[in-house]
């Protein structure tokens, strides 16, 4: 079994996945904590021959991590921010400073669609941009949906925006704190998310396919007008391109991966950012 790992600041994701069939065996969260220990929540090591990690946990955390895991796992590969990996060249000043889990959407969403833009609603929302050739053009990082809800400070903190409700009932003005609060930050989300990517392909002269990923991801797809797709083991797919272990990962096949979403035209994007300008 092949242990996949995407250690967020908020929640530790992990996959288990078969070696040879390259099927999903079995998922789970627990929440990103100072140190590892195994406990019930992750999957017993005896049958695991290799792990893949993604973490933007302290650099501790993720050592420790791995001395553990190397104590009982054959192989562990840790995925770092690297200048250039798969085609993919790093837009940043400092390549190794890059969110390690926005280098693996990145090269991710590269080895599906080929230029595009990742979209990570986690803690923070990150947006990143890849053009055509492979240049990582840098990004965006915006408050996630409930890191925004805990800096109001108005005891909404625990009541989540229902993934199933109504678009437009969030377009709606709150007539209730926690609605006013819910619906205030699902626009601050959207919005920058419609406006930063409709932006940057004006001036870079390109519509970009757009993937969405992240705990949030689902509530956050319904107000993203951007023609998107919805790929929650995005950061896993990182992880798969960058260590491929089975024959479907080295034929570059990533496990859930969605169809590429046909962008709209770059002059619908120019004639939506016209008509924002306009209002
Ligand atoms: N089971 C869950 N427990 C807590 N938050 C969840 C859960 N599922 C989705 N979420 C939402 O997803 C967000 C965390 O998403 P995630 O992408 O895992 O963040 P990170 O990668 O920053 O740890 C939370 O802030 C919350 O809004
Ligand atoms: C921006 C992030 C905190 C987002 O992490 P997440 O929301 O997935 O927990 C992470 O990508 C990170 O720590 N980045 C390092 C700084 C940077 O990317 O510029
Ligand atoms: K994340």
């Amino acid at each position: 079994m092949i242990l996949d790992l995407d250690i967020g600041n908020t929640l530790s994701k992990w996959r288990l996945k078969d070696a040879e069939s390259s099927e999903i065996r079995s998922r789970g969260a627990v929440w990103t904590r100072e140190e590892w220990r195994p406990g019930a929540d992750i999957p017993n090591l005896d049958v695991v021959e290799a792990v893949r990690i993604s973490s933007v946990a302290r650099a501790t955390v993720l050592e420790e991590t791995v001395a553990l895991l190397r104590r009982q796992v054959r192989q562990v590969y840790v995925a770092r921010s690297t200048p250039e990996a798969l085609g993919v060249i790093n837009g940043y000043e400092e390549p190794g400073r890059l969110g390690v889990d926005r280098w693996m959407g990145a090269l991710a969403g590269y080895q599906l669609a080929g230029g595009c833009c990742a979209v990570d609603c986690g803690s923070a929302i990150t947006i990143d941009f890849v053009l055509p050739g492979g240049v990582h053009l840098g990004g965006f990082i915006v408050p996630g949906l409930r890191l925004m809800k805990e800096s109001l400070k108005l005891g909404t903190r625990n009541v989540a925006i229902d993934p199933e409700s109504e678009a437009d009932a969030l377009l709606e003005p709150g007539r209730r704190t926690v609605d006013a609060v819910n619906h205030g930050i699902y626009m601050a989300a959207v919005s920058a998310i419609n406006r930063i990517y409709s932006e940057v392909c004006d001036q870079q002269g390109v519509a970009l396919p757009m993937m969405l990923t992240g705990g949030d991801a689902r509530v956050v797809s319904r107000g993203v007008q951007v023609p998107h797709a919805v790929w929650p083991d995005m950061v896993y797919g990182g992880l798969e391109a960058s260590f491929p272990l089975t024959f479907a990962e080295r034929a570059g096949k990533m496990s859930g991966a969605p169809s590429v979403p046909e962008p709209v035209s770059l002059e619908k994007i120019r004639a939506g950012l016209a008509f924002s300008m306009l209002l």
